[in-house]
């Protein structure tokens, strides 16, 4: 577990009230349905020294999916992403996910690349879909448990780059990742969860500016302001 990340974590459970023995019993259930998890090393391969795109769900994504295909770049796709990315014919090389994405999307890509699956107190029913998943590592909120790791962040965009980061990311670009209070269209956040939604995303971007107080990685965004990172256009994109 990366250094200040139990503090963090606490105020995440304060925040929005949960229980940090529901994440844990998540944890476990999901440490006993992974068999053998991806080696950590594989992952590193695809990662390390390299400039990786990261592929949040936000506004800016459908402006993003013109280009990312001529991109040549080791793609990392949370959640809601992946369903425009493989709507584009884009098949991404890893995928952050507590399963809350689309279903289809998500076993689709889990036949061939790497899936890393969070678990927390409120997705334990979903956790059965990881046995469809050729190539699975899991991740935890709190203490690391069994296989599971915690590479810190909290939704899966930011979770993305926080794994990007331990792995030996040369440079991270985020694409899709507005945060802010517009939720991305591709974002299956039903209206009575849009509040708490908003407040992730708010949640996302501090811990993304605290990453970005002592990443190795050298941090750009294509899409929102956020404190640390550079703001770049994508190739191609016209301003
Ligand atoms: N404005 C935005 N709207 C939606 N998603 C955003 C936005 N900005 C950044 N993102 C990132 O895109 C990721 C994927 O988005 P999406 O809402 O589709 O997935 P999700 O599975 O509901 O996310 P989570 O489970 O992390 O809440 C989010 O985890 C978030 O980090
Ligand atoms: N317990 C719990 N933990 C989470 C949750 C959540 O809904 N419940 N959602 C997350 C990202 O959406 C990340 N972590
Ligand atoms: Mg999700």
């Amino acid at each position: 577990m990366i250094r200040g990340w139990a503090a963090r974590y606490r105020g995440i459970l304060a925040e929005f009230g949960y229980s940090a023995a529901q994440d844990r019993l998540s944890a476990k259930e999901l440490d006993g349905i992974i068999g053998r998890p991806v080696p950590l090393g594989r992952i590193a391969g695809i990662l390390r020294g390299k400039t990786v795109l990261v592929v949040g769900a936000g506004p800016s994504l459908h402006r993003a999916l013109k280009v990312i295909p001529g991109l040549d770049l080791p793609i990392i796709a949370s959640d809601g992403a992946l369903r425009g990315l493989l709507d584009e014919g884009i098949m991404p090389d890893i995928i952050t996910t507590d399963l809350d994405g689309d279903t289809k999307s998500l076993l689709r890509a889990g036949r061939s690349r790497i899936m890393i699956v969070h678990a927390h107190g409120d997705n334990i029913e979903r956790l059965p879909m990881v046995r469809s998943f050729g190539n699975v590592l899991g991740t935890t909120q709190g203490r690391e448990l069994g296989r599971l790791y915690n590479f810190g962040g909290f939704t899966d965009g930011d979770r993305a780059v926080f794994l990007a980061e331990a792995l030996g990311a040369r440079k991270i670009v985020l694409a899709g990742m507005d945060l802010g209070s517009r939720i991305g269209s591709l974002s299956d956040t039903r209206p009575a969860d849009r509040a708490t939604k908003i407040k992730k995303l708010k949640r996302a971007r501090v811990l993304l500016e605290w990453l970005a107080g002592w990443s190795r990685a050298t941090l750009y965004t294509t899409s929102g302001y956020i404190r640390g990172f550079e703001r770049v256009r994508l190739p191609g994109l016209a301003p």
